[in-house]
């Protein structure tokens, strides 16, 4: 008999048949904490949450019968998927059954925002009849900027262009063909903050989401900009957000997600009556938490029966045979991966991995997924996995293709990936092991090189003329950043250039920002590693 310890919430009609199932026993017990929670996991063989409970690592710890842990929603920000992974726990979620609630969601709160409801609603049965306080603003031929177009943002947009809004859209995996075929109008993040009348953003948190709205960002803002956050708080920064209310860039903001759950009572927004705010019900409706709880019950019966299932957002374990040869080079496929995401800057319609020498004649799909989560994981964060990311990739339209050939240009073994844009750009990065030496980075777009991948990169195109080196050092120099290697690469004297160096700490925009103005350098990234 399978113990299933249901710890949020989740609707009974979605667990039904895991309660009808004779080889399961559920168990419902709700609010408990932390260390209530591990004294009790030990017994139980699944575990069933929506957002609320936050599966630790010192849960997954005490949870020694713990096959899976299923999420009845999408995010996964609420379980230490790590820890999960260490000990062999399945991790799944529910990616489609809350899809359009949020969405609808998104819209309610748009337009609560535009016509004042919630403020309305108060002042009415307060008692007071005003009818001069809450002017609002139509939808229609107004510009909604859409920042993350996946499964929610896309079907925002959709209904949007039904009120008959304008969309600019942004999101790193929408191409222009994509694009058109939604009707959208692809846009960068400054566009849509310059020009649009409301902003909605759909996209994962991650390092790189967190905070991409900002002082920056409400500064060069169009005035009276609505904005709504029904994703996770923190892609907003909400200090600045209130300040941009204050000063009056901002006309209003509908939020349903905080960076702290629940909010403080003296939290900003909960004062301000420019911003209206639901306790994350998102997904909150009879519908979503149906569904979602009927996909994640089967996917918990799948694994608890040894069955095959689909939607585990962590690894899977990889045949033994297999993993002897192919397991000394997923660190450096995935980093090869990664290093091209953050060198495109264009949304990219194929990955191409090229296998030379030694691994040209293994069955290598577990390292290539490897690398696919390299490239997809800089954008969809800690979603991404090499169980799914095969799945995202072609549902971003992005082909993956491989090849393989037995000379590898004097490795014992070559990795080489590369990024094909919609515009036929094309970013290239080729690694191998080395004997003694570990993972090396030889060769980026056509420059020979020879770099470790690890931490903190900056990736500089320039031309070659003396001096360069010196001057980007005293730049780096003046701004505390301290260069623990550097490599050059050049085709011909006096050509294009590529220098790369490797710094002790993450740089600022700001000094990136002042590279570029040095004579002669063309760009300067950061890449992380
Ligand atoms: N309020 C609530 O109750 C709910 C919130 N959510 C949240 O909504 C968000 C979206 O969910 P889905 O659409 O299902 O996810 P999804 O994975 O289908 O879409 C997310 C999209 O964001 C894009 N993205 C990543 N980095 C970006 C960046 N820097 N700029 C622009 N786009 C970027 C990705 O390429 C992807 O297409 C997630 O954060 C999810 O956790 C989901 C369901 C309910
Ligand atoms: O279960 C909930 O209500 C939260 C839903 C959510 O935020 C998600 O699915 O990502």
């Amino acid at each position: 008999m399978f113990k299933v310890l249901v710890s949020d919430p989740i609707s009974d009609l979605g667990i039904q048949q895991l309660m009808d199932a004779a080889d399961v026993q559920v168990e419902k017990k709700t609010g408990l904490g932390e260390d209530e929670l591990a004294a009790i996991i030990g017994e139980y063989d699944a575990l069933l949450v929506r957002s609320q409970t936050r599966v630790t690592e010192k849960i997954m710890a005490a949870g020694t019968k713990l096959k899976v842990v299923g999420r009845a929603g999408v995010g996964v920000d609420n379980i230490d998927l790590e820890a999960a992974t260490k000990r062999g726990i399945i991790v799944i979620n529910a990616p489609d059954g809350n899809t359009i609630t949020t969405c609808e969601h998104t819209f309610a709160m748009m337009m609560a925002l535009a016509r004042h409801i919630p403020q309305a609603y108060a002042k009415t049965v307060g008692g007071v009849w005003d009818r001069k306080s809450f002017l609002g603003v139509e939808l229609r031929n107004k510009t909604l900027g859409v920042m993350g177009m996946g499964r929610i943002g896309s079907e925002v947009a959709k209904r949007a262009k039904a009120f008959g809004m304008n969309i600019l859209a942004f999101d790193p995996f929408l191409t222009q063909e994509r694009a058109e075929k939604m009707e959208v109008k692809l846009a960068s993040v400054d566009d849509i903050i310059r020009n649009a009348d409301f902003m909605t953003v759909h996209t994962p948190l991650t390092p790189e989401t967190r905070h991409m709205i900002s002082r920056p960002q409400f500064e060069v803002m169009k005035k009276g900009m609505r904005i709504i956050n029904c994703a996770r708080g923190g892609i907003i920064d909400e200090v600045a957000l209130v300040e941009a209310i204050n000063e009056g860039i901002v006309a209003g903001a509908a939020f349903d997600v905080f960076e702290i759950e629940p909010p403080q009572i003296d939290h900003p927004f909960l004062s301000n009556p420019k911003v209206i705010v639901t306790p994350h019900l998102g997904a909150s409706t009879v519908e979503a938490q149906e569904n979602v709880a009927i996909d994640v019950s089967e996917e918990v019966l799948h694994i608890l029966r040894n069955e095959p299932f689909k939607n585990a957002v962590n690894m899977p374990p990889v045949a033994a045979s297999v993993m002897n040869r192919l397991q000394p080079y997923f660190s450096i496929g995935e980093k090869l991966g990664s290093f091209a995401a953050q060198s495109a800057n264009q949304a990219v319609n194929e990955i191409h991995v090229d296998y030379a020498g030694d691994l040209s004649d293994v069955d290598t799909l577990p390292l290539t997924r490897y690398i696919v989560k390299g490239v997809l994981a800089h954008h969809l964060g800690s979603g991404v996995n090499i169980v799914n990311c095969m799945h995202l990739a072609k549902s971003r339209d992005i082909n993956v293709v491989v090849t393989k050939a037995s000379k590898s240009k004097g490795f014992t073994n070559l990795l080489t990936v590369t990024l094909k844009t919609q515009n036929n750009e094309e970013t290239l990065v080729a690694g191998t092991l080395l004997n003694g030496y570990g993972e090396r980075i030889v060769q980026i777009d056509k420059f020979p090189v020879d770099v470790a991948p690890e931490g903190h990169q900056i990736l500089i195109s320039h031309n070659d003329k003396p001096g360069m080196i010196g001057s980007v050092g005293t730049l780096l120099g003046q701004n505390d950043v301290n260069i623990a290697s550097m490599q050059v690469g050049r085709k011909i004297i006096g050509g294009e250039a590529i220098m790369i160096l490797t710094v002790d700490k993450a740089v600022q925009k700001d000094v990136l920002n002042q590279l570029t103005t040095l004579p002669e350098l063309n760009s300067a990234i950061e890449i992380t590693l």
